[in-house]
């Protein structure tokens, strides 16, 4: 079924970056001066498969779960607080939702794995399990549940697709997913845990000694197989991580843009980008995040970030605002007067 699916997945339109590439050079400014915000359009260009670019619709996806790894205390705060966060985006109260007000998307939080029964409006529920398994001593989910989650954020972005959203943001809210994102990441890139941990929503010196230990512990338990996205995620990854690999991939099976956020959603897209590497095109890296990994998880991908603000926030955050630049591209692209029109001779093409 997933294979199915990923068969899908094709490279981006050239006919139409070209087209979208000479009416940016048709435009009555210096060529290539909105820089990045023109190669970023020349991308969308390619991903839609049209050089006639209208205004994004933005929908958020906010994969929430919990990661059962969190009982060997790797964390500040409590499992609890996956709960509470996720009814927060809800009723409009959380930090993405203040943002995404700004930017202009809609925010819909996805309850892939939460440990406890939401009983609240405003949830797509596609519970996988509640919560994941503990790593430190057994694999964190079956293989089969972590396909279902990957199946479940491609199938998500098709519905959104469907409901008219054209511009993806991926976000997450899971206890202890610095820990799981960490572990992954470790395993795929073959780098010392200590390299690639942080101290995620708050942890002590100590803590985080205590966490790369958990971490590296379960990596000599269960031996991942790295050469097997699917094997890393199902031993020591979590369901929020999956669903969001699984947005990645749906933005490249419905032709549409998806924007990473932080550390947890980059690991997510470099797991993406191991089962299909063309899917790699269809992503755009909104921010760094300052865990210390967050560089490396995007050097892994080969993308540049926008914006480096030192965030580390998660929940859809950075890619909220990375969103807002959409705006500011198609704006230029979409209303400034071309060369013809105003009467000016245009610059010689740069070789
Ligand atoms: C109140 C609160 C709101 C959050 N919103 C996002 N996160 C972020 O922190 C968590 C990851 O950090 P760790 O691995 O250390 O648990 C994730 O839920 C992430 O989205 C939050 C964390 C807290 C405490
Ligand atoms: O970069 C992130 O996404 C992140 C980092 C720490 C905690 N929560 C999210």
């Amino acid at each position: 079924m997933l294979q199915e699916m990923l068969q899908q997945i094709s490279p981006l339109d050239s006919a139409a970056m070209e087209t979208a590439r000479q009416h940016w050079d048709a435009i009555a400014k210096p060529l290539h001066s909105l820089g990045r915000l023109e190669d970023l359009v020349v991308q969308l260009a390619g991903i839609t498969g049209t050089a006639n670019l209208p205004p994004r619709k933005k929908a958020v996806l906010i994969f929430c779960a919990d990661n059962g790894v969190v009982a060997e205390g790797v964390t500040q705060t409590t499992q609890a607080v996956t709960a509470a966060v996720t009814r927060n985006f809800t009723m409009g109260i959380a930090s993405v939702n203040a943002l995404s007000r700004v930017c202009g998307a809609d925010v819909f939080p996805v309850d892939i794995g939460v440990a406890e029964e939401l009983h609240c409006d405003g949830i797509i529920s596609r519970k996988i399990a509640a919560g994941t398994r503990n790593f430190a001593h057994e694999p964190a989910m079956t293989r089969e549940q972590a396909e279902r989650a990957i199946l479940t954020g491609i199938a998500l972005v098709g519905e959104k697709v469907a409901a008219g959203y054209n511009l993806i943001i991926t976000g997450e809210m899971g206890i202890g997913n610095t820990t799981t994102s960490s572990a992954v990441f470790s395993v795929l890139q073959q780098l010392p845990p200590e390299q690639v941990t942080g101290r995620g929503a708050g942890l002590s010196g100590a803590g985080l000694r205590h966490k790369v230990e958990v971490i590296a512990k379960a990596i000599a338990l269960h031996q991942p197989d790295r050469n097997d996205v699917l094997d890393v995620l199902s031993k020591v990854g979590g369901l929020d991580i999956c669903g969001m690999a699984g947005a990645f991939l749906g933005g490249a099976v419905y032709h549409v843009p998806v924007l990473i956020d932080g550390f947890i959603s980059a690991v997510a897209a470099n797991c993406a980008v191991r089962l299909v590497p063309l899917c790699r095109q269809y992503l755009f890296a909104s921010h760094c995040s300052r865990e210390p990994a967050g560089k490396l998880a995007l050097e892994a991908l080969g993308l540049r970030a926008y914006l480096d603000c030192d965030m580390c926030l998660g929940e859809g955050t950075g890619g909220v605002i990375g969103a807002k630049l959409f705006d500011f591209a198609l704006a230029a692209y979409g209303e400034i007067a071309g060369f013809d029109a105003v009467g000016i001779a245009p610059y010689e093409k740069l070789q």
